[in-house]
């Protein structure tokens, strides 16, 4: 095909993908257009004489329905695209001596809002860039971090991106399983297009601020100051003074995404002179005093080859989608959960289909819909469920109103092989040596049935089967040993009881319960009694850990501890102890300086418990102290910075653990 021709075809395309995009029904995985566009910009680098016009790249977003338009100030823009350092370094020489910050790239959609004397006058997305529809009542009524006053004369526009967090999507999805959202970003911009805000009262979003024009004689040059002075929650603004560092705080918000509560893309780079980067000026859509370096893509589409009923722990029947490999969120994808059947109906999935599957977090990927029904060759299959238990054919029975599936057999074979493999994890027995294959070979054989069958296997016994040598024999045996110190709040992770979560075991021990017997004994009240336990988990525990009492039995004869661990109780904080009242947070890798040796993050914890300390997950304005131990990231350390919380080296804190006898 000659070159014009593509560019064309291109061109085409383009306009076709983003008009079902911005109307909210894409067509494509976001990085699958980006592919598009890509093509496309090399092809017009490359023969100029032959740009299309119009240019679709040189337009921002795409002449959307607008129900009342309203004309901005200036444009809306898009953003220049980096993927190399190169590039990042190029934006640096263009921009020499200037500050520079990074933030994330909030994936969502931008509004610009004005502020009149001080009142928000209107809430405006960004359209076609030049013209936007006003969604003031929908912003007034759903986004937090949109201040209706703010304290400043005149004019002023805020503009940033709103964003429905992952916490939010996910909860909606739950409660909803019969019209679930496809993603964080589509939910928001169809929140935002909704006519009623009473329809779509639980998809609240959030707005983050990173762009600011008052009155150029007032307020503050530096952007992130003049936009935190007025009241708003901005978009993670770091300085850089060069493209390296530049580079580092890149590296660290991307290694970081998978911790954060909302979808980004990138991150931006900006001149952090208000006056500055209005000087640098525009090309035809992009700003020329930023820079978006996209990171990997968490969404992309493959084809469903196949979908398995999963047996799980609990008996539950899932359907688990076998996809084409596909890299996303940074590896190759094959398997993906498709939830229950009622999501697989409402997302209308088929086998055959070309899904969407989105790998954010740390959460297992799923599939989240079908985007290009009209792909279909008419040999796709329906998903049907089974009626009966794919391990041990036993009747299935539905639950909740996402009717779920479940074997309720508790002789169930797959089921079985589940439990045990879940006694064998981290999180419990942590029999390390035995892997989920062996527990299927020795389940198979029928020698394990039980968790507290392991307890009685010997070297002799593994040994009768094939591929197994002396060495690793003994290591098995040998892990399955050390295994015996589970204790009580492990063994309740292990048993896999319906309804008691890891947070239940900790809590249990912590409210002085001394063993799994206790607990069995202890009765509905005392149960209930334990912070954060309702009659439902309490009652759950009482009926499963009753039909478990032959097998807690037998766990003890084969000598496996179930009572409480020394590390799982109440800390006992020494007197005259330094951490008194201190809210800590530990942040990087921390190792004892007297041997050199690594120490584990909750070790540490409990040391500074004992010294006195409470211990807080993220720095926020409550926080004492952050103490940091080798490799920390730039993040936590800007943040705690911001918020004036005392930065302190491990080296200090274990000298003060260790003058008070703790460590
Ligand atoms: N799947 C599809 O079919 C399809 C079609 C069209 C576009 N798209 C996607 O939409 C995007 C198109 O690019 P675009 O021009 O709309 O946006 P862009 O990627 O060029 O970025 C500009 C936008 O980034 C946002 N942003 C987030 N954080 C920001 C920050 N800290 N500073 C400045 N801006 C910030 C703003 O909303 C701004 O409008 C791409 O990600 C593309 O993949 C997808
Ligand atoms: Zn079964």
């Amino acid at each position: 095909m000659k070159a014009g021709e593509r560019i064309q075809e291109l061109a085409d395309r383009i306009t076709e993908l983003r008009d079902a995009y911005y109307q909210g029904a894409p067509l494509v995985a976001d990085a699958e257009y980006d592919v598009i566009e890509d093509e496309l910009r090399g092809l017009i680098e490359a023969n100029p004489e032959l740009a299309p016009d119009p240019n679709p790249l040189e337009q921002v977003g795409a002449p959307a329905v607008l129900h009342a338009p309203i004309r901005h100030s200036r444009p809306m823009l898009s953003l220049e695209k980096a993927n190399r350092p190169e590039q990042v370094a190029a934006f640096f020489g263009r921009f020499p001596g200037q500050p520079v910050v990074v933030m994330p790239k909030l994936d969502g959609l931008s509004l610009a809002l004005v502020y009149e004397n001080g009142r928000l006058a209107r809430a405006v997305t960004r359209g076609d860039g030049t013209t936007g529809d006003d969604v003031t009542p929908l912003v007034r009524a759903l986004t937090d971090g949109v201040p209706e006053r703010v304290d400043a004369p005149g004019r002023v526009e805020v503009r940033g991106e709103a964003v429905m967090l992952r916490s939010t999507f996910a909860a909606y999805n739950t409660a909803h399983p019969d019209k679930p959202l496809i993603n964080p970003r589509n939910a928001a911009a169809g929140t935002l297009r909704a006519k009623d805000p009473a329809t779509v009262a639980e998809r609240r979003l959030r707005f983050f601020a990173f762009d600011l024009d008052t009155d150029p004689d007032s307020g503050e040059s530096d952007l992130d100051r003049g936009l935190r002075t007025l009241g708003f929650s901005v978009a993670d603004m770091r300085h850089c003074a060069d493209a390296d560092a530049a580079q580092e705080v890149i590296g660290s918000i991307e290694q970081q995404r998978n911790e954060l509560d909302y979808d980004l893309d990138g991150a931006v780079l900006r001149l952090a002179d208000r006056a500055a980067y209005a000087a640098a000026g525009t090309r035809s859509n992009s700003p020329r005093g930023a820079l978006a370096f996209k990171f990997a893509a968490e969404e992309k589409t493959t084809v469903l080859s196949d979908v398995v009923w999963d047996v799980g722990k609990t008996g539950k029947i899932a359907p688990v989608a076998w996809l084409e490999p596909v890299f996303v969120g940074g590896t190759t994808v094959t398997r993906a959960t498709l939830a229950n059947q009622e999501v697989i109906r409402a997302r209308g999935i088929k086998i055959g289909d070309t899904v969407l599957v989105r790998r954010a977090g740390d959460v297992i990927p799923f599939v989240a819909g079908v985007l290009d029904a009209a792909k279909r060759t008419g040999a796709e299959r329906e998903i049907v469920p089974p009626t009966e238990c794919p391990s041990c054919a036993q009747p299935l029975t539905e639950q909740g109103n996402s009717r779920e599936l479940f074997c309720t057999n508790v002789a169930c074979p797959a089921q079985t092989v589940r439990r045990l493999i879940h006694w064998a994890s981290r999180a419990a027995a942590d029999i390390e040596a035995v892997g989920p294959v062996w527990i299927e070979r020795l389940a198979e054989a029928g020698i394990l049935v039980n968790p507290s069958d392991f307890y009685s296997l010997t070297k002799e016994k593994l040994l009768e089967f094939d591929r197994i040598g002396e060495v690793s024999a003994v290591r098995m045996i040998d892990s399955i040993a050390v295994s015996r110190q589970v204790g009580l709040r492990r063994a309740v992770i292990g048993l896999a009881i319906p309804m008691a979560s890891e947070g239940t075991a900790t809590r249990l021990c912590r409210a002085g319960f001394g063993s799994l017997e206790e607990v069995a004994d202890a009765g509905v009240d005392a149960l209930v009694a334990v912070e954060d336990i309702g009659p439902k988990v309490a009652s759950s525990l009482i009926e499963h850990l009753t039909r478990l009492r032959p097998e807690l039995e037998r766990l003890r004869e084969r000598g496996v501890s179930l009572d409480v661990r020394e590390e799982d109780l109440p800390p006992v904080v020494v007197s005259d102890a330094p951490l008194a009242g201190k809210t800590v947070v530990i942040t990087g890798a921390i190792s004892d300086p007297r041997s050199g040796e690594k120490v584990a993050r909750p070790t540490f914890q409990r040391l500074c418990e004992k010294a006195g300390a409470a211990i807080a997950s993220s720095v926020s304005a409550s926080t004492d102290l952050l103490i940091t131990g080798a490799d920390v990231g730039a993040s936590k350390l800007t943040k705690a910075e911001k918020l004036g919380v005392e930065v302190v080296d491990q080296g200090e804190i274990w000298r003060q653990l260790i003058a008070a006898g703790v460590a």
